[in-house]
């Protein structure tokens, strides 16, 4: 394990056979300038960063570094200013997002949010009702599924909004700080539960989170963000055994991973004294 801070981000997977190397997710030099009444706010230095098939990648950082105008550029849902976003696969079509807060539309019952993507996309949304339903169960929700947003817990909410985002079966799933709302122990709860399903799912999942504990717990590679304009300062591979359970965080590995990181993001600006 080697735990030296790199001033030269390191993008290359180990252990991963030829042919499966092609990225999922090619970020090539990408900078983002939001132009406000206030001047231009250079969000994003430049980034690039190859994410590979069936990676779980955590981008941490300061706030407002830039990590969700990344997760928002690598969606289509943000024109990049430099550089560009390149997706394999189904493209746009294969994302899931999954947002801070659950967004769910308060009209709908709780299944009506999960089918939402499929309405947006005009699919026939009865052949995706017991999908809708068996999503549900895994996530804990059956019975719930005609009850409306404001019946549930947060926890709720933010399990039916995972749902959701999986309801098409995407090949890349985009979290922008999903448990960031919840208590340390349902968060804990989620985190294990998010891990089973992407072991199981072979998916890339691209994840954003403040959290150095959470990020050391799912993520195979820990990307650090500089504070504003956003850049790579370290890209840490994260190396335990899957499937991981929550006593992982008990081991002395686990503490190295962690003060490493948090060591980087007091030398990036995690922690201002002012
Ligand atoms: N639409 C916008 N117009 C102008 N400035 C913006 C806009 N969106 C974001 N910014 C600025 O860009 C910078 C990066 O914002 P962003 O939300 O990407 O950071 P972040 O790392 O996700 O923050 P946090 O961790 O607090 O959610 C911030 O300074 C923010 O104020």
């Amino acid at each position: 394990m080697a735990l030296a801070a790199t001033s030269e981000p390191v993008s290359t997977l180990k252990d991963v056979a030829p042919a499966a190397r092609q990225p999922a997710i090619e970020i090539d030099a990408v900078g983002k300038v939001y132009h406000s009444s206030d001047g231009a706010v250079t969000a994003l230095g430049s980034v690039s960063l190859d994410i590979y098939p069936g990676e779980f990648i955590s981008l941490l950082g300061p706030s407002g570094c830039g990590k969700t105008t990344l997760l928002r550029i690598v969606a289509g849902l943000e024109d990049a200013s430099t550089g560009h976003v390149h997706l394999r696969g189904r493209g746009l079509d294969g994302l899931g997002f999954v947002f801070q807060r659950d967004v769910l539309v308060n009209w709908r019952t709780i299944i009506d949010n999960v089918l939402l993507p499929i309405d947006f996309k005009n699919k026939k949304p009865k052949a995706y009702r017991e999908k809708a339903q068996q999503l549900l169960a895994t996530f804990g929700l059956k019975g719930f599924e005609n009850k409306r947003p404001w019946e549930l817990s947060g926890g709720m909410r933010q399990r039916a909004a995972i749902c959701r985002a999986l309801i098409d079966d995407p090949e890349l799933l985009l979290m922008d700080e999903p448990f960031g709302a919840l208590d340390a122990l349902t968060r804990d709860e989620l985190n294990v539960e998010l891990q089973s399903l992407w072991q199981k799912t072979a998916k890339t999942a691209l994840f954003v989170t403040h959290s150095i504990s959470e990020a050391v717990f799912l993520s195979d590679r820990v990307v650090v963000v500089s504070d504003k304009p956003g850049r790579i300062v370290e890209v840490l591979d994260i190396d335990f055994p899957r499937p991981r359970s929550l006593d992982i965080r008990e081991e002395p590995k686990f503490g190295q991973y962690s003060r490493h990181l948090r060591g980087l993001l007091e030398q990036h600006g995690a922690f201002r004294k002012d």
